[in-house]
């Protein structure tokens, strides 16, 4: 079996890849991603200016997951830029994921009109979800505004595009937000990005510093929502918009079900922290497995054919 996979024109020898925030910070870790089995990378989520983020500790593994609130921590979106721009010389045959995000909407709008403007030929993955900036809401709860930055993006942005989407937890958000999207010629989107706000106790203590404690929840507890969400809008929207998964990938049996909800990529977060890019062979060596016991040759030979009752 091979796990090949493609989005839009943009063909991948795997469908692995890290997800932002993990194993992506600097060079040195995206270079770990490239040189292990994952088939592409994307970015810690870059802003104009660079961050040092949350007070420590501000992240925390459990036996189930992690809690995060890291706060956006990233070293400027021309440090990742420039980096992109020189793996484009020396990986030409590859294409990677830049991941970015504003501090505020005009930040937002001059950081896509540089990638614009660049020679960069890979694919933007836009952070509309980043749930632990104090005093900053996730974009993509607010549908109204996602909807009007959207429109205006589009406006002057030609190149590969996708939304680094928040879990929902409502058919009737599902619904709306679909809508929304079904708008726009986006690559992907992707589902799911922590599920925000989460509380981690050890004795009597909060595990992390930033918010009281308060942080995104990664792992195992998200799988059920990760998958809901790949399928949900793997039902709705047009079949040009792919659907990237993320969200509580551990084994091989994990991003055969994203892979059954419609994922025609799968992110790993918590479990990479965890085991370090080795989890990239030992998972997809595990799906390999799963396929070939089943006699489903490619990825699409199942993605998105979840059986009903
Ligand atoms: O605190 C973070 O840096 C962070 N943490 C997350 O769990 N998701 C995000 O999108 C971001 Cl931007």
């Amino acid at each position: 079996a091979t796990t090949k996979t493609h989005i839009g024109n943009f063909k991948f020898e795997n469908c692995f890849m890290n997800a932002a925030g993990v194993y992506c910070y600097d060079r040195n870790e995206l270079e770990q991603v490239i040189n292990s089995a994952a088939g592409t990378f994307v970015t810690k989520t870059a802003t104009l200016q660079s961050r040092p983020g949350n007070p420590e500790p501000r992240y925390h593994d459990t036996a189930l997951g992690s809690i995060n609130s890291m706060g956006l921590p990233n070293l400027g979106f021309d440090y990742y830029l420039d980096y992109l721009l020189e793996l484009q010389k020396t990986h030409p045959d590859r294409t990677f994921f830049f991941s970015l995000v504003g501090m505020s909407t005009e930040d937002t709008h001059a950081l896509l009109k540089k990638v614009q403007e660049s020679d960069f030929n890979g694919i933007t993955e836009l952070n509309l979800s980043c749930p632990n900036v104090p005093g900053k809401p996730q974009i993509a709860y607010d549908l109204e505004t996602t909807e009007k930055l959207l429109t205006d993006i589009f406006s002057y942005f030609k190149k590969p595009l996708g939304v680094k989407l928040p879990p929902y937890f409502d058919i009737v958000h599902f619904d709306q937000a679909a809508a929304v999207f079904n708008k726009f010629p986006l690559s992907f989107i992707n589902c799911v990005n922590s599920i925000g706000n989460g509380l981690v106790i050890e004795d009597e203590s909060v595990v992390i510093k930033p918010k009281n404690g308060f942080g995104g929840i990664g792992g195992e507890y998200i799988k059920p929502t990760a998958l809901a969400n790949v399928h949900a809008f793997y039902k709705r929207l047009n079949p040009s918009i792919k659907i990237i998964g993320t969200g509580g990938v551990l084994t091989g049996q994990d991003a055969f079900e994203h892979i059954l909800c419609g994922a025609s990529m799968v992110q790993i977060g918590t479990t990479l922290h965890k085991e370090g890019p080795a989890a990239f062979e030992r998972i997809t060596n595990e799906l390999k497995a799963i396929m070939d016991k089943k006699g489903y040759k490619t990825i699409e030979d199942f993605r998105g054919k979840l059986k009903y009752l």
